[in-house]
């Protein structure tokens, strides 16, 4: 059974006083509801942990080395050191804005899971290659390029998120949502085997909101979301948790 995952993705968003939401959101997540991580900003990872008992905290990103002569980065050791279990890998913000390819997160997400941390390895198509009906190519070469050997459901999250619906309103349809997730789960068991096809969490982010939650959540293989300007704010992100928590379980 896949247990239901609502990730919050903070961004370049936060100071201590953001903290204070924690408190709001962690009263939402129950034992035998569904998993709720934070991913905030770096500077506040470790002050998270400290004061969200019963979250999961994660980083937004690593490098690809263990240590070394990179100033500014923070490897996935130092992420784990800070107290983070999981951290996003190839957001299409971090390939838009620092050119990062399937490569680079293939060699993140190695990274990651050789310090122990599960990665939440993101892929999504553009507008302009969904109009031209490359949406499955596209997700498909990013799933097999981004996601290195030997992936296992305990260290790896898939999120889908179409890039034209990241803080646009654009939301996809149903059924464009399913398609996609159909795929990424047909892909996952074909590569790694039904096992670990089955069991790993597949999440949709792009412009997810109390208002459309529900709905999304109804699809299958969709396993929780990855939201970005949602989860800033407990009274947005509460509502949202308690959805994926009323969502039937996967069959
Ligand atoms: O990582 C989160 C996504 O980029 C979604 O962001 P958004 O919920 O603000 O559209």
């Amino acid at each position: 059974m896949r247990r239901k995952l609502a990730a919050g993705n903070w961004k370049m968003n936060g100071t201590q006083a953001a903290l204070g939401e924690l408190t709001g959101i962690a009263g939402a997540a129950t034992e035998n509801g569904a998993e709720v991580l934070i991913c905030p900003p770096a500077t506040l990872i470790a002050a998270a942990v400290a004061k969200g008992a019963g979250l999961a905290i994660g980083g937004q990103d690593c490098h690809a080395k263990a240590s070394g002569a990179h100033t500014g980065d923070i490897s996935a050791a130092m992420l784990k050191d800070a107290g983070a279990t999981y951290v996003i890998l190839g957001h299409s913000e971090r390939r838009a804005d620092h050119g990062e390819t399937d490569a680079l997160v293939r060699e993140k997400t190695r990274a990651a899971w050789d310090a122990g941390l599960t990665a939440v390895v993101c892929v999504g198509e553009t507008l302009d290659q969904r109009d031209h009906a490359n949406t499955l190519d596209i997700i498909g070469g990013q799933l097999a390029g981004s996601i290195p050997d030997g992936a296992t459901a305990h260290r790896l999250v898939v999120a889908y998120e179409p890039v034209w619906a990241i803080g646009t309103g654009k939301v996809p349809t149903t059924d464009q949502i399913g398609e996609v997730h159909d795929f990424i789960r047909a892909r996952l068991e074909r590569r790694f085997g039904a096992g670990v096809g089955r069991s790993t969490r597949i999440l949709y982010g792009g412009s997810v909101k109390p208002s459309n939650a529900t709905e999304i959540f109804a699809v299958p293989n969709v396993d929780g979301a990855l939201v970005g300007g949602a989860s800033l704010k407990a009274a947005d992100f509460v509502p949202i948790i308690e959805a994926l928590n009323a969502a039937a379980p996967e069959a």
